[in-house]
């Protein structure tokens, strides 16, 4: 293992160079250097990666790439590929990167060929989605399925409606696609107020068929299909609305699913980088097999990318090692995701899962607690739309804010100048932010003096630009890709396990702790603090009898 990070001779140096570095302004950066825009840019496959305005020199970047190698970020890496077992706190290998590789690879676990299997199952969920989409597939009453409702939660859903909404473009528009995760049962009623059960088909999907929201959704949903159906008495309608895709084949015939429609994955699948496997299910409907083939061909191109590109032209490892720069030297508490692209709009939800349920950690993999900064909240909004609400803020607040900006060259839907204004808008804002506004730009525009302060622009707050050719399946399966190792590589440097989750177990368990406190009718012993205690009581009181 590395040695701890704050002890990396590179990581010192980082320290040390931070100090003249964080005084450096974009405006005098640019200056200094005419080739300083076409320089720090990477070109891979149609992506265009520009991080010149991002607050680095060529040393800031020398420097980051050998805190990669002193990290080992070249083993850990081959270590992830090659399948060993690298989360380490649950025993498991992470082998996303074999739900896209090719059906002539071989990729072992623990001595198993997984490969063979992974395309087993793709061949399945593709007779299955092609049965759907041609309607051969009918529900009990032999009508066609016309409504797709995934439930599920987290990784198992955040990936699906993200795709969706991003491939809508590509998709069957005579089916309906909904996704429920939520345990209010607001988001069960709501998304299936105009659904006829004999038309709709539920994909269950959860990894370990145990999840408390998708459960009872699922059973919420079992519920309405046979009361829709007339049939509450007897339960064969479920074998042609319910589906379900886990690595539970138990539980899900427990639920009273027929494991022939089970569509299955394996532990060394993340939930948070599951979107490719199974749980993509609803994806391969809405936009094919071959669509979804060309999905996976855009996340393989980039695990080869990320896999063998030096690491200077490695754009998911710059993108890691910037985050590294922004979050332990200048303190940067979150990263913007800010796509110019409507159909991107759950990308920033989806991103939050990725990168914080995978780098949210404060214990490095020897066990000790860490004394750096580590993972830094994502979020972010589609512009334009972001820029009148909190642009404000990243302009001229006091937080150093690093920003993504992803934008197409084309777009899906070229109606009237649309799509040079929103483009115009990617390049004015990095430009703003970049450059900023002087005292003495602003008085020559002829403002009152008094109002000066008020209408600089500091500048010098760090992006970068992501332009893509146009969105289509591949290039979404790069956009998600980069993001993966982007975040493999933070957790490398910070010395973390990125694939366990712990952090969200308390609450799970407290709640099942609560759910009987709220329910009993006797009136419960409470060994809570006083505030839940009183929370409890207040709520039963509330409770319809
Ligand atoms: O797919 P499931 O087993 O239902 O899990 C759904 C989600 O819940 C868990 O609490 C984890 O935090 C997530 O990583 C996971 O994606």
């Amino acid at each position: 293992m590395s040695q701890p990070l704050p002890q990396r001779p590179s990581y010192q140096a980082l320290s040390a160079h931070y100090l003249s570095a964080k005084d450096l302004h974009l405006r005098d950066l640019f200056a200094a250097d005419a080739e300083r825009g076409t320089r720090l840019a990477v070109e891979f496959e149609g992506l265009y990666f520009d991080y010149s305005k991002q607050r680095v020199t060529e040393e800031t970047i020398d420097l980051l790439i050998k805190l990669a190698e002193e990290s080992d970020l070249d083993g850990r890496r081959a270590a992830m590929f090659s399948g060993e077992h690298i989360n380490i706190t649950e025993d498991r290998a992470v082998l996303h990167t074999a739900l896209r590789a090719p059906r002539d690879a071989h990729i072992s676990v623990d001595g198993h060929d997984v490969v063979p299997d992974v395309h087993e199952v793709l061949d399945r969920m593709g007779a299955f989605a092609e049965r759907i989409r041609s309607g051969e597939w009918t529900g009990h009453t032999g009508r066609r399925i016309r409504n797709l409702v995934n439930i599920g939660i987290g990784g198992s859903d955040l990936g699906p409606v993200m795709a969706y909404e991003a491939l809508k473009h590509y998709s069957q528009r005579d089916l309906t696609f909904r996704f429920v995760s939520n345990v209010d049962g607001t988001d069960f009623v709501e998304k299936t107020l105009d659904l006829d059960p004999a038309e709709t088909l539920f994909i269950v999907s959860s990894k370990t068929f145990t999840t408390l929201e998708t459960m009872t959704n699922a059973t919420t949903a079992r519920s309405w299909l046979l009361a829709g159906l007339g049939s509450e008495s007897d339960n064969s309608p479920v074998a042609k609305h319910f589906v379900a895709v886990s690595t539970n084949a138990e539980k899900v015939a427990e639920f009273g699913i027929d494991t022939a429609n089970m569509f299955g994955f394996w532990d060394w699948v993340g939930g948070r980088y599951s979107m490719d496997s199974a749980i993509g299910l609803s994806t391969m409907i809405a936009v094919g097999p071959d669509g979804f083939g060309q999905l996976l061909g855009g996340f393989h191109s980039i695990d080869e990318h990320f896999r063998t590109a030096p690491l200077r032209e490695n754009i998911p490892a710059l993108m890691g090692l910037l985050t590294v720069w922004y979050s332990d030297f200048f303190g940067a508490q979150t990263q913007a995701v800010l796509p110019y692209d409507q159909y991107l709009n759950r990308f920033p939800a989806y991103l939050q899962q990725l990168t914080m349920e995978s780098n949210g950690k404060s214990v490095s993999l020897d066990g000790a607690r860490v004394d750096y900064a580590t993972g830094p909240v994502y979020w972010g909004e589609p512009g334009t739309n972001g820029q009148h609400s909190f642009y404000q803020l990243i302009h001229q607040g006091t937080l150093t804010i690093p920003a993504d900006f992803i934008g197409f060259w084309h777009t899906l839907n070229p109606v009237g100048e649309h799509h040079d204004y929103l483009t115009a808008n990617v390049f004015a804002q990095t430009e703003a932010l970049a450059f900023g506004k002087t005292a003495a730009e602003v008085l020559k525009e002829g403002v009152d003096e008094s109002l000066v302060p008020f209408k600089v622009f500091e500048g010098n707050h760090p992006s970068s630009t992501l332009m893509v050719d146009s969105l289509t399946p591949y290039t979404l399966g790069q956009l998600i890709a980069l993001y993966e190792h982007s975040v493999f590589t933070q957790g490398v440097v910070w010395s973390l396990d990125s694939f366990d989750q712990w952090g969200v177990e308390l609450g799970k368990v407290l709640a099942q702790r609560v759910i009987p406190e709220l329910q009993d009718t006797a009136e419960p012993q409470l060994h809570h603090d006083s505030s839940t205690n009183e929370l409890i009581h207040r709520y039963r009181a509330a409770r319809p009898a």
